[in-house]
């Protein structure tokens, strides 16, 4: 059998096992996880901040865009495309108004725009950068088309899986940061 199927097929069985053994977050893992996440944006200073809008157990980012906006970053958030297609990225302020979008997503109607920081959401995460996400595929096709841009997945440590099996159009993540660290991990290049 092609590596290709079997990992796939891995990859369904953690994804599936990670989502019905879905962490609750609480509200101060929540709160440690984005104070993390502001002071490594404080040291990057990045133009564009490519952030996400919660789906339902998912961990909450808006706090974070609405700190990041009053900071005086631009924020932009995804818009969720037919399947086969990349993420769109769109800005948001604070009056941005919000539509509903594909499976359960919501997105801006702001103008599209071009983000240097991608806050990457994550199902499952390894510490060599492995990341599992719904299985849509969006974030492994959109990532090749910002390779200035940095990356950073978030999560709960929680979150974290033994191995996940990558395959060749998956883009592993530098920089994992969770509620409890910030994991650079072997993925990890020129960066910092
Ligand atoms: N908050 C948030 N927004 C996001 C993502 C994300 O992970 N979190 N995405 C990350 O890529 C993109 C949307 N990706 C998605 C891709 C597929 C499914 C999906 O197939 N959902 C199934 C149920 C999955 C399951 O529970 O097994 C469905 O709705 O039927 C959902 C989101 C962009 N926006
Ligand atoms: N760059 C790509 N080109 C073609 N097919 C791709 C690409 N990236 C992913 N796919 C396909 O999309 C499907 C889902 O991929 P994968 O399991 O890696 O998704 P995921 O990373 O969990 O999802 P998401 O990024 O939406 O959170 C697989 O069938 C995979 O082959």
């Amino acid at each position: 059998m092609p590596d290709s199927i079997t990992s796939s097929a891995q990859k369904q069985r953690i994804r599936q096992a990670c989502l019905a053994d879905r962490p609750f977050v609480t509200p101060r893992q929540n709160r440690q996880l984005i104070a993390r996440l502001a002071v490594l944006l404080q040291s990057i200073k990045p133009n564009i901040v490519a952030a996400v809008w919660p789906l339902p157990e998912e961990v909450d980012l808006r706090p974070l865009c609405k700190q990041l906006a009053r900071a005086g970053y631009q924020v932009a958030l995804p818009h969720t495309p037919p399947k086969g297609q990349p993420l769109i990225f769109r800005c948001w302020t604070e009056t941005t108004r919000m539509r509903r979008g594909r499976f359960g997503t919501s997105f801006p109607t702001g103008r599209r725009c071009k983000p240097d920081v991608i806050l990457v959401p994550l199902v499952a995460f390894d510490r060599a950068g492995g990341r599992l996400g719904y299985g849509g595929g969006y974030y492994d096709r959109t990532l090749p088309l910002y390779p200035q841009a940095r990356l950073i997945g978030y999560g709960l440590s929680q979150q974290e899986q033994a191995h996940i099996p990558m395959d060749e159009h998956d883009q592993p993540l530098p920089m994992i940061v969770t509620d409890s660290e910030i994991i650079q991990t072997a993925s990890m290049k020129d960066m910092f």
